[in-house]
């Protein structure tokens, strides 16, 4: 059998993982994709110690692997979206398949990258892109081909998991944990990325492009991370029986399309509210199937090698099929692609956790209801907790029922006007998540 050759480009984290994996388990792997994968040519700045390149050919410029004779597939993980868009865009001028872990690249240039590759006769995939080593990119667009997604919710950034986790777990700091994430290799080179959401906004718009046949279009995300919540939000959403997680959220209705990452409130019973650590889960609802769930390692060197490996597999069974004959990049082909409008975020309906920290004296309480009253916002729970020792003002929790953001919003700020309410109300969405 004539070997398929890939050409590495990056031997970081998750560059190691796959260099490992192919070697580790080149004889399932070669069964698989009905030809052995050699790895004929590997770019990176540095060695890996983790990695024998005793045998293996390697260059300190990634553009020679883009341009190499022997290489079929490019693997593209030295993340990034300036070098890497070049590198990736020379690798298909020269005709190579291209597989990445690159979800930034995807989100934000991904249109133009599926064309260039269309015009070329080359196919781009992209599995470990979102939630690491589950195959989520596969579920939806072969496993689940023939339903209707109505909605996706997933925790999809394994940093931001797990520093929720071990905090609300161990009641460990913020910046320790993240020091952690780095250190195992989780985090994104700027963990700004984890943390403020951008990374989960990245994967989520690629999951609604699969979803729902639509362009990939990260700047239409509401984004929102996980730095502005605080020990006792965790807590007090645990007292009234749920969990916070981050989620990414995609909902499709006749109104348009819901595109939003947030922290959340969960009923602490369901799956989601129980994904831990640096596991990741995303829950699809189709119409014919119903619920799913796909949970698994979403960061790490071999879970996400995993991934790549699996596109790796993919494309060499692909690779001799003419371009109309493979699977498409964003599952359905470019002329099928629908633009659907955006649902503005003030029109997003869901029930609402609301902590007001107000002076402790009679009265205030009614005026908070007539506020959330006025607006036709309902409370489904309200509880007043005692002042912290030495405090002037007590936490008041309000859970709401379903209302829309805009109305929510124009409680917040008449409630922040009056002199007996401090002017930062805390605020988290509600997801029931029941599919
Ligand atoms: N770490 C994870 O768990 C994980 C999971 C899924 C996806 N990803 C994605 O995989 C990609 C790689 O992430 P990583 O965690 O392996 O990062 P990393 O920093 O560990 O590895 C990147 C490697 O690329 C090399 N590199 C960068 N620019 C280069 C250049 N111009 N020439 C040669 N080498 C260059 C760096 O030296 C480094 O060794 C990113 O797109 C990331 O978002 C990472
Ligand atoms: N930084 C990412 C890597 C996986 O995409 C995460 O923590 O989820
Ligand atoms: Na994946």
């Amino acid at each position: 059998m004539k070997p398929v050759k890939i050409g590495l480009c990056g031997l970081g984290t998750v560059g190691g993982g796959t260099f490992n994996v192919l070697r580790e388990n080149a004889v399932e792997i070669a069964a698989r994709a009905q030809a052995p994968l050699e790895i004929s040519l590997v770019g990176a700045r540095r060695d890996n110690p983790l990695c024998d390149l005793s045998t293996t050919r390697v260059t300190r410029d990634i553009f020679d692997v883009a341009r190499d004779e022997d290489v079929d597939i490019v693997v593209e993980l030295i993340g990034g979206t300036t070098v890497a868009r070049e590198l990736v865009e020379t690798a298909i001028r020269n005709g190579k398949h291209i597989v990445t872990a690159n979800k930034a690249l995807i989100a934000e240039h991904g249109n133009e990258i599926f064309a260039l590759a269309a015009e070329h006769g080359v196919a781009v995939r992209y599995e470990a892109a979102v939630a690491g080593g589950i195959p989520i990119i596969k579920a939806l667009r072969e496993g689940l081909a023939g339903n209707r997604i109505e909605w996706l919710a997933g925790i999809i950034n394994g940093t931001g998991n797990f520093i929720l986790s071990e905090m609300r777990e161990h009641g460990r700091e913020f910046s320790d944990v993240l020091a952690e994430a780095q250190a195992l290799g989780y985090a994104e080179a700027d963990p700004t990325f984890d943390v403020e959401g951008i990374d989960a906004a990245h994967k989520l718009v690629i999951l609604a492009s699969l979803a729902f046949g639509i362009p990939l279009q990260f700047e239409s995300v509401y984004t929102e991370g996980i730095t502005r919540l605080t020990p006792q939000d965790m807590d007090y959403a645990e007292e009234l029986g749920y969990r916070v997680k981050h989620l990414g959220v995609a909902k499709q209705s006749d109104a348009g399309v819901e595109l939003r990452v947030h922290p959340t409130l969960i009923p602490k019973e369901r799956l989601l509210a129980n994904v831990n650590g640096v596991k990741n889960a995303v829950l699809v609802e189709g119409s014919a199937v119903g619920p799913t769930l796909y949970y698994g390692a979403g960061a790490g060197a071999a879970p996400t090698a995993s991934a790549v490996v699996a596109d790796l597999v993919d494309l060499a069974r692909d690779i001799s099929a003419e371009q109309e004959n493979r699977v498409p990049s964003l599952s359905v082909t470019d002329d099928a692609l629908r633009d659907l409008p955006i649902v503005p975020m003030a029109d997003v309906v869901t029930p609402w956790y609301l902590r007001i920290e107000a002076e402790d004296k009679p009265g205030v309480l009614s005026k908070v209801a007539t506020i959330l009253s006025d607006l036709g916002i309902s409370i489904e729970a309200i509880i007043q907790k005692a002042p912290p020792p030495g405090a002037t003002r007590v936490p008041v929790i309000v859970l709401t029922s379903h209302a829309a953001q805009g109305k929510v919003d124009e409680a917040v700020a008449r409630m922040e006007a009056l002199d007996s309410i401090s002017s930062s109300i805390s605020r988290i969405r509600v997801e029931e998540l029941d599919g």
